[in-house]
């Protein structure tokens, strides 16, 4: 495991930028080797090198009209077809060849007359106004040259790039794959079925964040299941946190974060020789937020029991890991207006629950950290910093929940 800067152990909280930042750097350095994947398969994952054009593009002069490849004085004499696919002969002085869109344009020929514009009688094409040289010719490489880069490493692998590295001609290409993910939930008050009373709360998290884990670009590991709720005993969660550290690049944990009688997060870290890569950050909610390194580049995430404290700490930090093992930029904030103002938390960062509707993000009610109500409805948090308080009008910075 490769040394990186860390916060330690009851130390003070680390700034929320400063947290997203160093999870970001030690994923980074910790980032997943290259595979090679056929390209239908690699959607979701990141480009280990950059992505170049075997060939120009388009690799032949291609015709963007159907119509009439012709060479020299009209009216000329019809002597051929060429279709998409086929590779057409030179053109003669005084001669058309027909010509479908997406065919060769052949050789020596000075221009495309389009069908609709072209009369033919007695074996001749003719036309009334004269088109410009090679107007509706794609002329070899006019997209890219061969070999040139199209986009750089560390790119997103989305459906469009799949189809840019296809039509530039590659069957495989290397990319990081997805990190795999898994998921472990602490508590063994929790519900897992049924309405929750009698001091016992529904278990909320499992059934929610193996998708938006999925849609923060985590790859479940096969067969995943978030398993739990774990044994309220210190065994219990070394042996889930092992067994999950075997399939998975990033465990992500719920609960157990702070140091009450049956919080067994911390120690059961300290027992697998983990160290803190950030260990509490100064955000609200979700302060007692954390994420640890392991031997073998695995990574712990420890989300906070609170429902919404623990949606915060996957904006947080979740996502910046994610960023770094997959070899991609730093996942930056976007802005946005406030429809409203937005009290401050101290020292403390507040990520503050809003909808946006038209150009302005408003707050939402029902935005206590232990409720789902507000999140439910939300589209992610306006981020208002230590020490300030956000006004309507003001552009401030907003990070979006994964969905
Ligand atoms: N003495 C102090 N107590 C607490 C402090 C503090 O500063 N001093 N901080 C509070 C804050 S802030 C948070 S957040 C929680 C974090 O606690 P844990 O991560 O140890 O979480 P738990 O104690 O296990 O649970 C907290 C809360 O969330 C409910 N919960 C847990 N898991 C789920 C789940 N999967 N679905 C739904 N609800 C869940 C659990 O029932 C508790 O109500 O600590 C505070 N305490
Ligand atoms: O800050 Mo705790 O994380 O309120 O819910």
């Amino acid at each position: 495991m490769r040394q990186q800067q860390r916060s330690q152990p009851g130390s003070a909280p680390l700034d929320w930028a400063a947290a997203r930042r160093t999870t970001y750097e030690a994923g980074l350095l910790a980032k997943l080797l290259p595979v090679r994947y056929p390209i239908g398969q690699a959607d979701g994952a990141t480009l280990a090198e950059a992505l170049r054009t075997l060939t120009p593009l388009p690799a032949f002069p291609t015709s963007s009209v159907d119509g009439y490849a012709v060479r020299g004085e009209g009216p000329w004499r019809l002597s051929g077809r060429v279709l998409a696919g086929g590779e057409p002969g030179e053109l003669r002085d005084g001669t058309a060849v027909e010509i479908a869109t997406g065919a060769m344009v052949p050789e020596r020929t000075e221009r495309l007359i389009r069908v609709e514009n072209a009369t033919v009688a007695d074996g001749h094409v003719s036309v009334e106004n004269i088109p410009g040289p090679r107007v509706d010719v794609r002329e070899i490489g006019e997209e890219a040259g061969s070999g040139e880069e199209l986009l750089p490493e560390g790119h997103p692998v989305t459906p469009g790039v799949i189809g840019l590295a296809a039509s530039c001609g590659h069957d495989l290409i290397s990319v990081r794959p997805k990190p795999r993910a898994a998921l472990l939930i602490f508590g063994d008050e929790l519900a897992v079925t049924g309405p929750p009373g009698h001091g016992r709360v529904r278990d909320a998290l499992g059934p929610s964040l193996p998708s938006m884990l999925a849609h923060a670009g985590a790859e479940p590991v096969p067969g995943f299941r978030p398993r739990g709720p774990i044994d309220d005993t210190l065994e219990a969660h070394v042996s889930a946190l092992r067994a999950a550290l075997d399939d998975a690049d990033v465990v992500c944990t719920t609960g157990g974060t702070m140091h009450g009688p049956v919080d067994h997060l911390h120690p059961a870290l300290a027992e697998l020789g983990a160290s803190y890569v950030v260990n509490t950050v100064a955000v609200r909610p979700g302060f007692p937020m954390l994420v640890a390194a392991l031997p073998g580049d695995r990574f712990v995430v420890g989300l906070p029991g609170n429902p919404q404290s623990a949606i915060v700490a996957v904006v947080s930090l979740v996502l910046p890991l994610l960023a770094g093992l997959s070899g991609r930029d730093f996942p930056a904030t976007s802005t946005v207006e406030l429809g409203a103002d937005i009290a401050g938390r101290g020292d403390y960062t507040h990520l503050s629950l809003v909808k946006i509707n038209g150009r302005k993000a408003y707050p939402l009610p029902h935005a206590g950290s232990a409720m789902l109500r507000g999140l439910a409805a939300a589209d992610g948090f306006a981020i208002i910093p230590p020490g300030e308080h956000g006004s309507a009008g003001q552009q401030v910075g907003f990070v979006r929940i994964p969905s």
